[in-house]
């Protein structure tokens, strides 16, 4: 056997983690990664085995993802800890077992079957002071923890501002606490947003002071009452559209400022997407970002939405988050910049799509793949001002809401079309303000961090977003949205088919008896009308027996 065996992706060759963790500097790490040239064999993943890894937010979407990559690529790493809250009358290892043994984590199972004994759950409550955790959970983080990734957020966007500060700034200061009195960590990785600083329209790789510092607003949260907070929120947050934004730009300055010696960096993603490739195409399993509206779309009542189609749509695919994410891990602890670097995750400036593209690609999905029992046949526009998006929200979202309402109430039913379509109003004025501008990311620490990697760790922690094929991407998407999200049977796409054409036949009768009826009642109190109807018949009887004579004669 070759002293250093040969490591597969998903696989790990422990003695080379062995004889790197002897190494002492990132030099002699990346000369011996040379000198083995010719094995196969990631350095980013030899990096984590053994480590003792914490995550918070690991229950949400890109924290599920993030577990996955590093027990599937680093199975002998020595334990995940998250930070769970109990939920649902679940228990937390009821939580965390239930996405263990969830399909995402399939292929897990096959590279570390004892995956169950490496993961750790912590109750825990960002919401409270030391985050509710018990003394001797606390000792065993403080003293085993070796990198950090902070994920947890909450990621509404009309969160009250208390509450949007007390976890993605306050929460975030007291880690940043807990990890300098950790005596073991090498690096501490905090999940921001490529939208903290959407109030400018070219965003670089740093962070951007806030009008108020962000121990002002900590403090002033303690003692203010929700009636005054509501009514500065508006001006705290100027020309931000929201308290999600706003807070994550504060959570950033509070990892500059309070992070100390310790070895940090930001990563900022963009919308986030279903995954591209990793575990498999299109997982997805929340309805943040597009998700959501692919799903009104594809169900029928997302007929309208107001979207400027040439805007870029920033979309970036989780597993590419995840992959960038691990990266900034190993290069952060080895390499110790001297600075908090930024990494924007992002897809606009390298491999640009806009939201025109993406919303035709969608509807084409829905054509070969559509959802079941849909409400009305998949057929949304882009509306691109304001009269014409009051106009199609009165004609195509609330009218048909109301319409079906009372024929629920007819039948006995319990209407609720009308409240499901007041939410999707909702929401698509809340994601207004980002689908319709664009914005411009630089990204020369996410290059030059791709150019540090070795050509095998930019095979298995890819985040080279140039290579996504957008058409692809979303068609795996939709497909995922349907698979997991909806958890629809590929089978009954037939019947799925055959609905949506019973929709456009009781389309076309509908149209057409409307027409009629309009019609008959014009005639009705109209002189022109008539003439115009006279006109018409007559017109059609001369053709009628003008193709009859003709034909007469031929015959
Ligand atoms: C040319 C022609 C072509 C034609 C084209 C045609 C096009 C056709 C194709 C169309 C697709 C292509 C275009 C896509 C555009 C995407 C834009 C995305 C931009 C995102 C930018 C993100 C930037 C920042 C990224 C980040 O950095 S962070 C991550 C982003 N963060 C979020 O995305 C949270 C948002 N959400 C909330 O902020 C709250 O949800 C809130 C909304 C306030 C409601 O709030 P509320 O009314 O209280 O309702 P909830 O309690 O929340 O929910 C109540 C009920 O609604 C459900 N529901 C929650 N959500 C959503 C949701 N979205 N969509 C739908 N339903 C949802 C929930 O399941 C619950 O159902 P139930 O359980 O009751 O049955
Ligand atoms: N999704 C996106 O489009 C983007 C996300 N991001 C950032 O990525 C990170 C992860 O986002 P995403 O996974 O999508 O978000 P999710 O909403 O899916 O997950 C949020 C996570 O935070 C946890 N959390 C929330 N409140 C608390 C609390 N009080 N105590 C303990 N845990 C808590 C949630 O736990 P629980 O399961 O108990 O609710 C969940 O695990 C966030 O920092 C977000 O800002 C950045 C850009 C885009």
């Amino acid at each position: 056997m070759a002293k250093f065996g040969k490591m597969e992706e998903g696989g790990f060759d422990k003695s080379y983690y062995l004889y790197q963790r002897n190494l002492h500097s990132p030099q002699k790490i990346l000369s011996s990664y040379r000198r083995q040239k010719g094995r196969i064999m990631s350095m980013i993943a030899a990096f984590y085995g053994g480590k003792s890894i914490l995550i918070t937010g690991a229950t949400g979407f890109l924290g599920k993802v993030l577990m996955e990559k590093l027990f599937r690529t680093s199975p002998d790493l020595k334990v995940i800890y998250v930070l769970v809250r109990p939920k649902q009358g679940q228990t937390l290892q009821q939580r965390v077992f239930q996405i263990l043994d969830s399909k995402l984590f399939e292929k897990v199972k096959e590279v570390c079957p004892n995956v169950h004994e490496k993961i750790r759950a912590i109750s825990a409550d960002l919401n409270q002071n030391d985050f509710a955790i018990s003394k001797e959970d606390m000792q065993e983080l403080l003293s085993h923890t070796n990198i950090v990734f902070h994920c947890a957020a909450t990621v509404r966007f009309d969160d009250h501002l208390r509450h949007a500060v007390q976890l993605n700034v306050t929460a975030t200061q007291q880690l940043l606490l807990m990890a300098s009195q950790m005596p073991k960590l090498e690096a501490f990785i905090h999940i921001s947003t490529a939208f903290s600083n959407c109030n400018l329209k070219h965003i670089d790789e740093v962070v951007y002071p806030c009008p108020v510092e962000p121990k002002k607003i900590i403090d002033s949260m303690e003692w203010l009452d929700d009636a005054i907070i509501d009514e500065i929120t508006p001006k705290l947050i100027g020309d931000r559209p929201n308290t999600y934004t706003y807070t994550k730009a504060l959570g950033e300055v509070v990892v500059q400022q309070e992070g100390g010696n310790l070895n940090i960096a930001i990563i900022r993603p963009s919308i986030v997407g279903a995954t591209w490739q990793e575990p498999f195409p299109g997982w997805v399993d929340n309805l943040n970002g597009p998700s959501g509206l692919i799903i009104a779309a594809g169900k029928g009542f997302l007929r309208s939405i107001r979207a400027t189609p040439m805007a870029v749509a920033d979309l970036i695919p989780a597993d590419t988050v995840v992959n960038l994410t691990l990266a900034v891990g190993w290069y952060t602890a080895v390499h110790r910049p001297k600075s908090t670097l930024v990494y924007h995750c992002t897809s606009g400036n390298l491999n640009p799509c806009n939201w025109g593209k993406m919303g035709l690609q969608v509807l084409a999905t829905f054509e070969k793949i559509p959802f079941e029992r849909a409400f009305r046949r998949p057929n949304a526009d882009f509306t691109t001002n304001n009269i014409t998006t009051h106009y199609w929200n009165a004609v195509s979202h609330r009218a048909p809401a109301i319409i079906y309402d009372f024929y629920l109430r007819l039948t006995g039913r319990k209407p609720r079309m009308t409240k499901l379509m007041n939410r999707l109003l909702r929401t698509l004025s809340m994601v207004e303000y980002f689908i319709n501008r664009s914005w411009e990311w630089s990204t020369y620490n996410t290059e030059m961090l791709m150019s540090a990697l070795s050509p095998e760790d930019q095979r298995v922690f890819n985040f080279d977003v140039r290579q996504l094929n957008w058409l692809e991407y979303i068609e795996n998407y939709v497909l995922g949205v349907k698979k997991y999200l909806l958890k629809e049977d590929m089978a009954g796409i037939p019947e799925a088919k055959q609905h949506l054409k019973r929709l456009r036949n009781i389309h076309y009768l509908f149209n057409t008896a409307l027409f009629l009826i309009a019609w008959r009642l014009l005639i009705a109190r109209s002189q022109v009308a008539r003439n115009v109807w006279f006109f018409i018949v007559s017109f059609c009887y001369k053709f009628l027996s003008y193709f009859r004579a003709s034909s007469t004669l031929n015959a």
